[in-house]
């Protein structure tokens, strides 16, 4: 397999407990949640893999997903595990030397924030395995965050171990170059996500 040298992992395969379930196919100012960060991508010539749950949460959306974007489409090996255990097939199931994980319910992304986020790539040193906006207070964004094809080993091994499964701690292990949320978005908009109905419809 021929990698390209970015690629998009988009998670979405979540319970969506807070919002009722189905969450990627949650209608957000006239779209699925999930069109938002797929199109982005999908601007940006950047190949990219949607992780869904194990258990198919619609099936007829999904294929009517794939048939619009034809992108690659992974599902969790094992359930109930979390966005890694999504950040692990995404990256088993595309090659490319980074990776952009971004949710799936991030309605105020830009085209501008991702260009800018993959541009950090040079700027950081070869044993920083990921790149994570911060903010001011400490609070970081793993999830709209680039990780390299070398954390690997490592995401295998602490799912192996199956003890913490945040991404915090797998970030411990990955001398994160961190930067200022602001450098992506002055207005911090393109982090809020979508968790329940009154989001939904308000934003
Ligand atoms: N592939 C995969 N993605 C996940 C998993 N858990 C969460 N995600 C995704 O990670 C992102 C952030 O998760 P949340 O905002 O908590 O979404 P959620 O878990 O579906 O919603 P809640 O059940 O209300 O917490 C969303 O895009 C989810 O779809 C998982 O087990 N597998
Ligand atoms: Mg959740």
């Amino acid at each position: 397999m021929g990698g390209s040298i970015i690629g998009g992992i988009i998670l979405s395969g979540g319970k969506g407990e807070r919002i009722g379930g189905k969450k990627p196919f949650r209608i957000f100012n006239g779209k699925y949640l999930i069109n938002y960060p797929s199109d982005v991508l999908k601007s940006l010539n950047i190949p990219y893999v949607t992780v869904f749950a194990k258990n198919s949460i619609d099936l007829d959306k999904e294929k009517e997903y794939l048939n619009k974007y034809k992108c690659i489409i992974s599902f969790d090996l094992i359930e109930n595990k979390g966005p890694l255990m999504g950040i692990l097939c995404g990256m088993r199931a595309l090659n490319a030397e980074w990776f952009i994980v971004l949710p799936c319910d991030c309605p105020y992304i830009t085209k501008e924030s991702i260009i800018k986020l993959i541009s950090y790539i040079k700027i950081s040193k070869k044993d920083n395995l990921c790149i994570v906006p911060m903010h001011e207070n400490g609070f970081i964004e793993p999830l709209f965050a680039l990780y390299k094809r070398n954390s690997l080993h490592i995401l295998n091994k602490i799912l192996m171990e199956d003890s913490n499964l945040s991404l915090r701690y797998f970030i411990s292990y990955l001398n994160p170059f961190y930067i200022k949320v602001e450098e992506l978005d002055k207005s911090k908009k393109i982090f809020k996500n979508i968790n329940t109905i009154k989001e939904l419809k308000h934003g």
